[in-house]
């Protein structure tokens, strides 16, 4: 579901920044400068509805690690907010840094949290396949969701308790009956949205973002856990832990941030 060998080629670690994407002036992540985001009534609730039985694996895919779900029919679906239509989860993974310092990949007022979780979701509406659906300006809706250090997070423990057996880059084990809405913070209604790019090959300007007002809390054991994966397979000789994938930030190029709230 959603998981394509292609992009491993593409990515390592330090997967060579392009400086520009031809073309690129929609480009993620971005700082969201709170008193430039724009108050949109016409700004939905957002509605989700995801089926805990379709989770099917947990990979190490040499940058992240990805939590993926069936996505050949309509069972997880996010519409509403600023979407025209529905759109079908395909996958969740997270970003952070070394440190609680950094880790994020969107800041609010330049404000760094020490991780990011990204739920990607395509339109089943107009296409086939998200490998059809990335390469659309409508084609894809990513939920941003910042972590913070604090109180543990216990629906995340049981995707933490698997990280162990997906160290390396490329394993893969089998993953079953997650929830993905335990992950989300209890006040999904406050949300900034922009149309962005991917932050990971293939860049393609695609995403509708929401990014969450508020955030998910997790110990500082369980972000332990995500560090002690490694970006590297275990035939290389050298292992490097799997810390600070995020991309750098990118210009805003006049675009505008819309928030559902005032
Ligand atoms: C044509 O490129 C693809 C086609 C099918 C599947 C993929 C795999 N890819 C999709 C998008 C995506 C997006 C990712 O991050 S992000 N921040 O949402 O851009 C990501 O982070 C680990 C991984 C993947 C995996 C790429
Ligand atoms: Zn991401």
């Amino acid at each position: 579901a959603c998981s394509s060998k292609y992009v491993l080629s593409q990515m390592h670690p330090m997967w060579q920044e392009p400086l520009e994407v031809p073309g690129g002036d929609h480009q993620s992540p971005i700082d969201i400068a709170v008193k430039k985001a724009v108050f949109d009534s016409d700004l939905k609730p957002l509605e989700s509805s995801y089926d805990p039985q379709t989770c099917q694996q947990i990979w190490n895919n040499g940058y992240s690690f990805l939590v993926e779900y069936d996505d050949t029919t309509d069972k997880n679906i996010l519409k509403g907010g600023p979407l025209q239509d529905k759109y079908r989860l395909c996958q969740f993974h997270f970003h952070w840094g070394e440190s609680n310092d950094w880790g994020s990949e969107h800041t609010v007022d330049r404000r760094l949290f020490p991780a990011e979780l990204h739920l990607v979701h395509w339109n089943s509406d107009r296409y086939t396949l998200f490998e059809e659906a990335v390469m659309e300006e409508n084609g894809l809706a990513v939920i941003g969701i910042f972590l913070k250090v604090g109180k543990r997070h216990e629906g995340l423990q049981k995707l933490v308790d698997a990280l162990p057996a997906i160290r390396h880059k490329d394993s893969v084990v089998e993953f079953n009956r997650f929830d993905p809405a335990s992950l989300l913070p209890s006040n999904i209604d406050d949300y900034w949205t922009y149309h962005g790019s991917l932050t990971t090959p293939p860049l393609t300007e695609s995403v509708t973002w929401i990014v969450m007002k508020q955030h998910i809390e997790v110990s500082h054991d369980q972000l332990a856990v995500f560090r002690s994966l490694l970006f590297t397979s275990a035939e290389e000789e050298v292992q490097k832990s799997m810390v600070n994938n995020f991309r750098v930030q990118q210009p805003l190029r006049g675009r505008t941030v819309r928030s559902s709230f005032t």
